[in-house]
């Protein structure tokens, strides 16, 4: 996303003159993934370009309090767990480990910092305005941005010949619970707890229950999350979600699926946690030190007056619009969380582009086929295209290859031999149709079906393509090999 000289640059906001009103070609309200990239897209293209943003800082919940810290997290609670439970195995003596909660924060912290004010010197760069406030509908063609702390001191009206709402999304609240950001946390409180609970509990069995169960369990924390539906994972391949429930039940994990959650309330420094079966109707009562409620994002459009524009938004709060990203006025536009599709950073950043390439050229395009999923656990889990599930449903005649890491030579000389590659192939023209990784680099491997999806590739033209010796590209041409014949080394 940003070349590394932007990663190291800190970076201050020169003060600026704020003038009571404003002309842009382009403005864009919100600086997540999709704003900011939409914002620098435009001026690339020559537009005059404005981005508004209320939180203080650029990257949106991606940078601030989503992707970015959750990984940082995920790494270094990685790299304790192999020092702790692992480099003894492979003749590394490391005595004592200990954990500083305040350093392991501290470094997700710098993290942030630096790739959140990357972004606002690449808007200087690219001559993006960056107005840090609310915006907010004044008209069809006039935004107003509104002073927040450490922002305008005084509104700004702006006139703007096209308007791209690109506000995101936020927690979906569970109701009856309320979050404290303390013993009951959301995702942003979780990524910032200042000591490892001894019990969490978590509610969702989705993505960021997952990944932040992942996270705590390596610290030492009894993790026990509860799921309503019969399986974890939310969108994978059936397949894939069994397995990885498996290898995190091994890491020490507690599932409670089909299971439904009547209610929590905090005891002082204690949660208590009230589920229910749904099969069988039996009542239990779960204690923790922390529970993370992690049941999905929703939409964000409050305080945009949408209703001054008589703009729509779904049942499920999404703000409607059409294929080539239009609102009822074509010139106001939405991306990203905001409105339909997965809640990806690097979805919205695709419609950031294609939003903004629509505006010079009349064309813009994303292939929500091919977006890829990834959570980033131990194994990684990672997915492109079709599901088994999704094949079977829709009827298409389809081949399976797999290949297992065990049968890898690099994750062999890892030590890392978890999980599988699963290629889902057309069964008549064996046209990679998806693609389902569980396993060690999941995450990077799946790039490669990715490519192959886009470009139409066979499961031979993939096993036909050299690979690397050894690396963990192969079992990606293995499992490739397996769809069109037989795999060699297994
Ligand atoms: C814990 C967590 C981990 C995640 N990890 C990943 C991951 O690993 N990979 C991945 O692809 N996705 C991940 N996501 C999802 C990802 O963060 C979102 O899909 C992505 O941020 C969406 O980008 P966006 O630009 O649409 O919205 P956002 O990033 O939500 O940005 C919208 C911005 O608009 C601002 N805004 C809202 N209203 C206004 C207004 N009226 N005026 C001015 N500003 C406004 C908000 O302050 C916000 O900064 C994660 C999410 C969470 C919560
Ligand atoms: N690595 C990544 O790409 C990444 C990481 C974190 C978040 N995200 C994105 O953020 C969004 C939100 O993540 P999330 O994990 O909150 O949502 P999710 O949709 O991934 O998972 C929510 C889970 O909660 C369960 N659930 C819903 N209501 C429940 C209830 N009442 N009781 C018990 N379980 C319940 C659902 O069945 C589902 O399994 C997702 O769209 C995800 O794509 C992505």
């Amino acid at each position: 996303m940003l070349s590394s000289t932007y990663h190291k640059a800190l970076f201050s906001t020169a003060s600026r003159q704020l003038a009571k009103s404003a002309k842009h070609d382009v403005v864009i309200i919100g600086g997540g993934p999709g704003g900011y990239v939409a914002a620098i897209k435009a001026a690339q293209l020559g537009f005059n370009t404005a981005c508004i943003e209320k939180r203080g800082s650029l990257g949106g919940t991606c940078l601030n309090v989503g992707c970015i810290p959750s990984k940082a997290l995920l790494n270094n609670s990685h790299l304790y767990h192999e020092m702790k439970h692992d480099a003894d195995k492979r003749g590394i003596i490391v005595g004592d480990v200990k954990m500083d909660m305040d350093k392991f924060q501290g470094a997700k912290n710098k993290i942030v910092k630096e790739l959140t004010g990357g972004i606002e010197m690449l808007f200087k760069k690219n001559g993006v305005t960056y107005y840090k406030g609310n915006g907010s509908f004044e008209g069809e063609h006039q935004v107003k941005v509104s002073p927040v702390e450490n922002g305008v001191k005084e509104e700004v009206l702006i006139d703007a010949e096209n308007i791209i709402i690109a506000t995101g999304s936020e927690v979906t609240p569970f109701p009856g619970i309320t979050i404290d950001e303390e013993r009951i946390v959301s995702s942003t409180g979780i990524l910032s707890l200042k000591e490892v609970p001894k019990k969490l509990a978590i509610i969702g069995g989705g993505i960021i229950g997952l990944e932040m169960a992942s996270v705590y369990s390596r610290l030492g924390s009894e993790v026990t999350i509860i799921e309503f539906q019969p399986a974890i994972g939310a969108t994978m391949d059936e397949e894939v979600a069994k397995t990885t429930q498996k290898f995190l039940t091994k890491q020490g994990m507690k599932f409670k699926t089909s299971t439904k959650v009547l209610g929590a309330s905090r005891n002082g420094d204690k949660v208590s946690v009230e589920v229910e079966g749904v099969k069988n109707g039996k009542k239990e009562t779960l204690e923790a030190d922390v529970l993370l409620v992690a049941i999905g994002r929703r939409p964000y459009v409050q305080n945009l007056n949408l209703e001054k524009l008589g703009l729509d938004v779904d049942k499920r709060g999404r703000v409607v619009i059409d294929k080539e990203f239009n609102t009822k006025h074509p010139h106001i536009k939405a991306i990203g969380d905001v409105t339909f599709g997965p809640m990806l950073a690097h979805k919205a950043e695709e419609e950031g582009v294609a939003v903004v390439e629509m505006l010079k050229t009349g064309h813009g395009h994303v292939n929500y086929g091919n977006i890829p999923s990834v959570m980033y656990s131990h194994p990684e889990v990672a997915w492109v295209g079709k599901t088994e599930q999704e094949l079977k449903a829709e009827g298409i005649k389809y081949k399976v290859g797999k290949f297992p890491f065990m049968a890898n030579s690099r994750a062999k000389t890892n030590m890392d031999t978890e999980g599988f590659v699963k290629v889902l192939v057309d069964a008549e023209s064996e046209r990679i149709l998806g693609g389902h990784i569980v396993g060690p680099s999941a995450g990077e491997l799946i790039a490669e079906l990715g490519l192959a999806l886009e470009y139409g590739a066979s499961a031979e033209d993939v096993a036909r393509t050299c690979h690397a010796h050894p690396t963990l590209t192969e079992a990606v041409k293995e499992a490739a090999l397996a769809a069109h014949f037989k795999p060699i080394n297994f």
